[in-house]
């Protein structure tokens, strides 16, 4: 028998709020971000960071722009009380950033926490006990009377020592962790009492931090719990809400801004999410969904590379490729009609206009990706994203019927050898399709008189032999027709044709693209050269290569 079964539990009941504000409301600003890495993000790994790995991590958050940083548990283990001392013996933390720590609402923890702490200039003291039913019920095994105790113990014993500190701008941050599991009236009672033994007041606030410790429900929950305790909450102008989502169901991300949109004011996170379990809310992520929104994030994420490399420095876990905005293949697009897509929207893009690129929501170049990675080619891809690479990586603009047929010739190449094919490759395969064959047949010189009608003088060198090709006709490239007509006995049209300089100043080449119907037959030719005429004249006779060689045209 399967032990997969779904009555074993029970659907996380609905908040019972009237008139909800936060689905009309939207983000105009960023919250206070609080990074949580130092401290959650470090509980939750292997092997906790050493001393030098934070040093490395808490440098880059201030580079960020992260102006509250929660640096530790001093009272958990040596190291964290080592780096704690570190930041502050050497003078590591800037003016305007504040550090904060957590500790249990236990003697002996907030002597060292606040042991650890001496000589700082800033401080906020975090300090939390579990208030959901099943930790009071289970774990605690006390009433709601006793767990309000414990916070009140816990605040009294850091406004006494705190007070024996002067010198240190100190704060206070209560947490009524598993908040999500916690009835609203009783999480509401306990911050109450809190926010009264610390005597808060709109110039000295209490930081009031919901945790979803174990995300519960649907993110709409969450706000509904939010708004409810945002309008319960005794003294709301002498408390700063504050957020701290789980990703237990995917959605911490999701709880955290609907949150936001229900009244917190500051969002404690992790930067790509590390933490416990599945993690905590990813910060970097949040920031770019307001960015992309044309929100400030007010953090600087632009070198997106550098924070991939220092997380996964200092938590030794990879970045998943997927990872929203900081993967490695999130601004990729293997599919034809994506890139299709990408490929046109691009080529109308002018730089300053607003951003509108379909299946970019935003532009790679902002985190530093560049858009060489943007269109990768494998059997999935069609001709859009090939004429892409081609163009982007070589300045070749294959007209669209090129681009059709070369994007068989890739397509073909892909299935064979069942992988991506890199931007060399795709080169290499233009190479010998077009390009090769048109130096099997070179264009050694060429005369051309104008008058009523224009006279063509070609000699053209194959291997060891020349070949002399004398034709008239309305152009260049008609005359080497005619030329070609005689020499192979059969009709000889031009039918498709395209050109463009391949690359800027001086020393520009030319490219050009012909289509030629030999008889029956159609042909593809490309030639880039320094002149247009010799390109055109190349084009041709790249066109013309196999019939040339099957018709035996090697004659002096
Ligand atoms: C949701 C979160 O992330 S909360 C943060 C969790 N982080 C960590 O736990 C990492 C750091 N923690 C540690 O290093 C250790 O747990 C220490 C040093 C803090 C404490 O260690 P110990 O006292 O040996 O063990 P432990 O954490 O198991 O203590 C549990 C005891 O503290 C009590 N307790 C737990 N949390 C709190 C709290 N917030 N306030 C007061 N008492 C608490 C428990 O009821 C239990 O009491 P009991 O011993 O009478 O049964
Ligand atoms: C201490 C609290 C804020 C916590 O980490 C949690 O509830 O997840």
């Amino acid at each position: 028998m399967s032990r997969f079964n779904h009555q074993k539990y029970r659907p996380f009941p609905a908040i019972q709020i009237e008139n909800r504000q936060w689905p009309d409301n939207t983000i105009t600003k960023a919250p206070q971000w609080c990074s949580v890495d130092l401290r959650d993000g470090n509980q939750a790994l292997i092997d906790p960071m050493t001393v030098e790995q934070k040093k490395r991590l808490f440098s880059l958050l201030v580079e960020l722009g992260f102006k509250e940083i929660e640096v530790g548990f001093p009272a958990a283990s040596q190291p964290d009380f080592d780096f704690v001392r570190a930041l502050i013996d050497n003078n590591m933390i800037p003016d305007d950033v504040t550090v904060q720590v957590l500790t249990q609402a236990r003697e002996h923890l907030i002597d060292r926490t606040i042991e650890a702490l001496q000589g700082v200039k800033k401080a906020i003291v975090h300090v939390y006990n579990s208030t959901s039913t099943v930790q009071r019920e289970q774990v605690f095994c006390m009433s709601r009377e006793e767990i309000v105790g414990i916070a009140i113990s816990g605040v009294k014993m850091i406004k006494e020592r705190v007070a024996q500190h002067p010198d240190t701008q100190w704060r206070l941050e209560y947490s009524p962790e598993s908040f999500t599991g916690t009835e609203l009236d009783f999480a509401v009672e306990i911050c109450d009492a809190v926010v009264a033994e610390w005597q808060a007041t709109p110039e000295n606030k209490v930081i009031l931090n919901l945790p979803a410790t174990v995300e519960m429900s649907t993110p709409n929950v969450f706000a509904d719990q939010i708004e409810w305790f945002c309008r319960n909450i005794a003294k709301r102008d002498s408390v700063e809400i504050s957020l701290h989502t789980h990703n237990d169901r995917g959605c911490a991300v999701a709880a955290a801004e609907l949150g936001v949109l229900a009244g917190a004011d500051r969002v404690e996170g992790t930067l790509m999410g590390n933490g416990e379990r599945t993690g905590n809310m990813d910060i970097i992520t949040m920031a770019m969904n307001l960015y992309s929104q044309g929100v400030n994030p007010e953090l600087n994420l632009a070198d997106a590379q550098k924070i991939v490399d220092v997380v996964e420095y200092c938590t030794n876990i990879p970045v998943n490729p997927r990872h929203p905005y900081i993967g490695e293949l999130v601004y990729t697009a293997f599919s034809g009609s994506h890139q299709d897509a990408i490929k046109k929207c691009l080529s109308r893009y002018q730089e300053g206009q607003a951003w509108d690129v379909a299946y970019l929501p935003i532009d790679p170049r902002d985190l530093g990706r560049s858009y060489e990675a943007v269109i990768r080619i494998n059997s999935q891809s069609g001709k859009g994203g090939v004429a892409y690479i081609l163009e982007s990586e070589y300045g070749l603009k294959l007209p669209r019927w090129l681009q059709i047929e070369f994007a068989g010739k890739v397509q073909k190449h892909t299935e064979q050898e069942a992988r991506e094919l890199k931007q060399t490759e795709i080169r290499e395969l233009f190479d010998q399709h077009y390009l090769n064959s048109a130096a099997q047949f070179e264009l050694v010189s060429y005369k051309l008189e104008r008058s009523d009608q224009d006279y063509l003088n070609a000699t053209v060198r194959c291997g060891d032999d020349v070949l002399t090709l004398q034709g008239e006709g309305n152009g260049a490239i008609h005359a080497l027709t005619q030329a070609l007509a005689e020499t192979l006995g059969e009709t000889v049209q031009v039918t498709e044709y395209s050109e463009h300089a391949l690359s800027a100043g001086s020393d520009a080449k030319a490219v050009t693209y012909v289509q030629v119907k030999f008889g029956e037959q159609i042909q593809s030719g490309v030639a880039i050269s320094e002149d247009t005429v010799a390109a055109n004249l190349n084009a041709v006779l790249a066109a013309a290569s196999t019939r040339l060689i099957s018709a035996g045209a090697t004659v002096a």
